[in-house]
């Protein structure tokens, strides 16, 4: 566990973060901040503000299409559609701010590691190394259908994954210390000798050519990863700096910080990734007026909407399903990780198709810490002790207003309690987020 909590902002550029309907809510800003910049700098702002490590983006491209075998409910209810590209709000919300990261969802199944290295190491550089890249292996049918790409089954998945790496490391390696001369007077930008060209001829990919952009401060950016199968976990611990995960329950989240520390030790990893999990808080003046508030978020949720989600992430058409009946009964070659923690959501691995529902439609799974500000962060601190884990990855109810209710409300009370930051002390993401 590490000294201090860290907290990043989980976020998607679409009309909802992880709770489906929440466009509709008043109080959320997100209709008009989908069309303007300063929705988004301002979320920037209050995350610096409050000390967290990143904003976050999730991204799932081409949707959910598994529900009924259709896309209707993804576009009827606004269930992440449009899918905007997150990417386009990196550079703002970098320029914004001076030490806050921004990581980006990227799937390998959706472009060629050398315009990803290129992508996102050219914001890495110009922003002093504050970039990170939470690495998918594509386990969304619709990704596949919307690119006219076939889908790989859950394990070679992570083959291709691991080889599309193999480039990345390639790529962002390849520029030796006293490459760049600039020499004005000489005439002369960099010395060939220093670089390399690279000629890679994989199974899956060929790339020849030398590093696309300048190593950041950094040297790379952060590396994430969420894959948390057997597979994803042995992936997770070759490339990952930070293994993002959801557990619905807090005994859960414990096991598994425990088994991804003994699966370090047997795949001879030394330093085990940090482990942050995914929560959503709701506040209240009391109590039962954010329990209120979470019964609200649950209640406007139609089935059809919450079951449009959950089927696409979990590759199974819920349609045919009986509500009542057991969710571990399924198998999955999409998300093998997010079905087997949902099923486990009450700690005996017996959850029905239903209750998995209703928490994936109101949080996409994560768990709710709901309460007064100093419940939320009593809560908060607990989960962060008795798991050991580094941090939590928080969604938003609304946007942006829970975002800067939980800056003003909760962070001064983990900070008062001495488990939180109150100024950056890193330069860059890496130095921030590993701390
Ligand atoms: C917390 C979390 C966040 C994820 N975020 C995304 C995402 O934004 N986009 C995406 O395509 N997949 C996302 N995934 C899917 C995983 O990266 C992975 O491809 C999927 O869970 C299948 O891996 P597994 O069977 O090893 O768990 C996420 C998974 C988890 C658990």
């Amino acid at each position: 566990m590490s000294e201090q909590m860290h907290l990043i902002g989980f976020y998607m550029h679409s009309p909802i973060n992880h709770s489906a309907m929440s466009w509709t809510d008043p109080e959320d800003g997100r209709l008009d901040g989908m069309a303007s910049f300063d929705h988004w700098k301002k979320l920037a702002r209050t995350l610096e503000r409050g000390c967290f490590d990143a904003a976050f983006f999730a991204d799932t491209p081409g949707g959910y299409d598994w529900y009924r075998d259709s896309l209707d409910d993804y576009v009827r209810y606004g269930v992440c559609w449009p899918s905007h590209d997150p990417m386009a709000l990196m550079g703002v919300m970098l320029a914004e701010t001076e030490h806050l990261g921004l990581a980006l969802t990227l799937s390998t199944s959706g472009s060629h590691p050398y315009t990803t290295v290129r992508r996102l190491s050219t914001l890495d550089y110009m922003s002093g190394g504050r970039v990170g890249w939470n690495i998918v292996s594509g386990h969304l049918r619709a990704e596949h259908r919307a690119l006219g790409a076939e889908q790989l089954q859950h394990d070679e998945r992570y083959d291709h994954a691991d080889e599309y790496m193999d480039v990345c490391y390639a790529l962002w390696n390849g520029i030796k210390p006293g490459a760049i001369l600039a020499d004005r007077e000489r005439g002369l930008y960099a010395d060939p000798e220093k670089i390399d060209v690279i000629d890679f001829q994989g199974d899956y990919f060929r790339c020849r050519g030398v590093p696309p952009v300048l190593p950041s401060a950094q040297g790379r950016p952060v590396l994430f990863q969420a894959g948390s199968s057997g597979r994803g976990q042995k992936f997770a611990l070759k490339h990952a700096d930070v293994v993002f995960a959801i557990q619905p329950q807090a005994a859960a989240m414990t096991k598994f910080v425990k088994k991804l520390g003994e699966t370090a030790e047997t795949e001879g990893r030394k330093d085990t990734p940090k482990v942050t999990f995914g929560l959503q808080c709701i506040l209240g003046g009391t109590e039962e007026e954010a329990k209120a508030h979470q019964k609200e978020i649950a209640d406007r949720i139609p089935i059809d909407a919450a079951l449009n989600r959950m089927s696409g992430t979990m590759g199974v058409d819920f349609s045919r399903l009986e509500l009542d009946s057991r969710l571990a009964d399924n198998t999955t070659e999409a998300s093998q990780g997010m079905l087997m923690a949902l099923a486990n959501m009450a700690g005996d691995g017996n959850a029905t198709v239903r209750d998995a529902a209703r928490l994936f439609g109101a949080s996409t799974g994560m768990p709710q810490v709901v309460g007064t500000p100093e419940q939320v962060a009593d809560e908060l601190e607990h989960l962060w002790r008795s798991s050991g884990c580094h941090g939590f990855n928080l969604t938003p109810t609304t946007s942006n207003s829970s975002v800067e209710e939980f800056v003003d409300e909760v962070v001064p009370l983990l900070q008062k309690k001495g488990i939180y930051r109150t100024e950056y002390t890193g330069k860059t993401f890496a130095e921030n987020v590993m701390a």
